[in-house]
């Protein structure tokens, strides 16, 4: 399968990063420096240029560098079915984002985020493994949403329709016809959600339990399933909210649908949170990514490019060479970070950059 790839970056007053105009390497860029230099910051524009979101949450006043009033970032992708340009500018101070593609205004923000779609790992993800039910839910919406723009939609108007019914079951004189008449929505728009989440768990679980069993060096008795509060169909939700109303007004909040679904992860038939070592937790998350890489491979039919923020400090040396060798293995263009290059055991393919104080230089 063809490769999305990041072929130029470009960068002016992005965070703390010097005038930058680099030529990415076409499969591994092993981006080394100290703290604090600048490698995520690297990593955040590329992720920017795909997804149009900071993976820290950063709003645009914290992108632009603080001594300048907007930022530009842009690269050239190739890949499938044509090259693009994809250009940004945010500003500083409330101005709304200036997009440009191939030089022109996208149609609409799906199209832009149809050009490059890229899969992150970062520090933060470990929440996915070692935190509630939520981060878990957030990742299945997140790759559903990446690859079918009317998924988001969806979760747009179960979430606006389940907030109103929220909002009613709160007042002082609860009015229930008022509130039931949110129900079919949640219900239809709830069983939509549900059945491609558990569509999706079906395709990205065998592949994690498989990763995680490469990268841990054996089986593990390890699962990942999808648990549904509710089976997702339109009857069985409806028929929940129905029986649950009057513990809803007790409670003042929807207790069934989608939302409260979750994606169990378990190891020795229990949950990773409390049951699982560190190692194993890490392993897990990243085996979790690599899922969501092939999985969103096979559907747009092009391998996305893989951004790895800080991946070697999460293992151990042995789970380090085991998980760089998988990824030797596997196609694509992949960007990581780390303070150690040395424990990168990648050999082919690799280009090395270092970053200091902002600058961003091929190391040799
Ligand atoms: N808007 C900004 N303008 C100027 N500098 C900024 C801005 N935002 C962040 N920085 C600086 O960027 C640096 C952090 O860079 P980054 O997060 O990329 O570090 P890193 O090399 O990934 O480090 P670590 O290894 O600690 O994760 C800090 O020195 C921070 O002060």
């Amino acid at each position: 399968m063809e490769a999305l790839r990041f072929e130029q970056l470009f960068a002016r007053q992005w965070r703390n990063l010097a005038p930058l105009d680099l030529a990415p390497g076409a499969r591994f860029n092993v981006i080394s420096g100290d703290n604090g230099q600048g490698k995520s910051n690297l990593l955040e524009a590329l992720c920017y240029l795909g997804s149009l979101q900071s993976f820290r949450g950063a709003p645009a006043e914290e992108l632009v560098s603080r001594d300048a009033d907007s930022a530009v970032i842009a690269a050239k992708v190739s890949g499938p079915p044509a090259p693009h340009t994809l250009k940004v500018r945010v500003h500083r101070g409330g101005k709304a984002r200036e997009l440009a593609l191939d030089d022109k205004r996208p149609r609409s923000v799906a199209t832009w985020l149809g050009v490059c779609p890229v899969v992150l790992f970062h520090p933060g993800d470990l929440e996915l493994a070692q935190g509630g039910p939520d981060a878990r839910r957030a990742l299945l919406d997140a790759i559903l949403s990446e690859m079918d723009p009317s998924y988001a939609a969806t979760l747009a108007t179960y979430g606006k329709a389940l907030r109103s019914r929220n909002r009613l079951l709160r007042e002082e004189m609860p009015d229930r016809r008022a509130i039931t008449s949110f129900d079919p929505i949640v219900a239809s728009a709830g069983a939509v959600l549900g059945r491609a989440r558990e569509e999706l768990v079906r395709e990205i679980a065998p592949v994690t339990v498989r990763v995680a069993g490469e990268i841990l060096g054996g089986e593990i008795p390890l699962e990942v399933r999808y648990v549904p509060r509710v089976p997702p169909s339109e009857e069985a939700i409806l028929e929940a909210l129905v029986r649950s109303l009057d513990k809803d007004l007790a409670r003042g909040f929807t207790a069934e649908g989608p939302h409260a679904d979750e994606l169990a992860l378990e190891v020795h038939a229990r949950g990773a949170k409390h049951h699982a070592s560190q190692g194993q937790q890490r392993t897990l998350v990243l085996a979790l990514k690599v899922a969501e890489l092939e999985v969103l491979a096979k559907r747009i039919g092009r391998v996305p490019p893989l951004l790895l923020d800080d991946v070697s400090s999460e293992l151990d040396r042995t789970r380090n060479e085991r998980f760089f060798a998988l990824l030797a293995e596997m196609g694509g263009q992949v960007f990581l970070t780390t303070t150690h290059p040395e424990l990168i055991r990648l050999a082919e393919g690799r280009v090395d950059w270092h970053v200091e104080a902002g600058r961003v230089t091929r190391a040799v």
